[in-house]
């Protein structure tokens, strides 16, 4: 089965009501490919949540940026997985590299996060990625494969999980990744997928890529073979995403 590319915007912490209204408008009135052709989820602050959720146009979804790793409760200034779903939302980022590297969240907290964000029906863009050092360093792919076997031990169901490979030195730098590092990345955790899950799971799981994605960049990413979608952080803000989604339409 042919997987359904996947484009997500990350406003992360940005964007005031005026500035949502201009974007949703922009967004409503693009000329994009049909749901047939590309999945596309926003995730804007979650205080701006119902907002873009009334007025954003419904063959588009609204994703939160984070949430509690366990039932909601006395957890000041955290957002449960309950309240997401009360909310009409179907999906969650877990494991941004700003959450995993600026507020120290660990592997095992983010899995627990996602195996709890799954448990009450949500589904999971889950981020994973190496640090600069760590790429230099010739460890790539065992920093991100030690964030995907965090997961693995903690669920069994990956139907609902779209992994999103965000290699932090390319995040908000203006460094993206070539189609080449991208898609051996890509590759490599598909195979690592089918070693360490299932076959099945490996050729079923969204593998998108996420870090200075541009419209001028995203037509060459979108042509290789294990890039399902993208997640955006700067240029989702901007016309340019509009772009950026139609690349759906180059992909295999
Ligand atoms: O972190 C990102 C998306 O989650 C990527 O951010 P930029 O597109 O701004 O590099």
């Amino acid at each position: 089965m042919p997987r359904l590319f996947f484009v997500g915007g990350n406003w992360k912490c940005n964007g005031t009501v005026k500035s949502n209204e201009e974007l949703v408008k922009l967004l409503n009135d693009a000329d994009v490919p049909g749901t047939d052709v590309v999945e596309v989820v926003v995730a804007p602050a979650a205080v701006h949540i119902p907002q873009v959720q009334a007025s954003l146009r419904k063959d588009f979804s609204v994703a939160a940026q984070n949430c509690w790793v366990k039932k909601g409760g006395a957890f000041t200034g955290e957002l449960s997985a309950e309240m997401l779903v009360d909310l009409g939302l179907s999906w969650v980022v877990l494991g941004h590299s700003e959450r995993r590297h600026v507020i120290g969240e660990a592997d095992d907290f983010t899995a627990d996060k996602v195996a709890y964000a799954l448990s009450q029906g949500l589904g999971v863009i889950y981020c994973i990625g190496e640090k600069l050092e760590e790429r230099e360093a010739g460890n790539t792919m065992s920093v991100n494969a030690r964030q995907l076997k965090a997961l693995a031990d903690k669920i069994s169901d990956w139907s609902k999980i779209v992994i999103a490979y965000e290699p932090v030195w390319a995040i908000g730098t203006g460094k993206v990744a070539s189609p080449e590092q991208a898609q051996e990345v890509h590759d490599e955790v598909r195979k690592w997928l089918a070693d360490n899950v299932s076959k099945e799971v490996a050729a079923a799981t969204r593998i998108i890529y996420g870090g200075s994605v541009t419209a001028k960049n995203c037509g060459e990413l979108a042509t290789c073979p294990d890039i399902d979608g993208f997640l955006v952080g700067g240029a989702s803000l901007k016309p340019e995403f509009v772009d950026i989604i139609k690349s759906a339409s180059q992909s295999k």
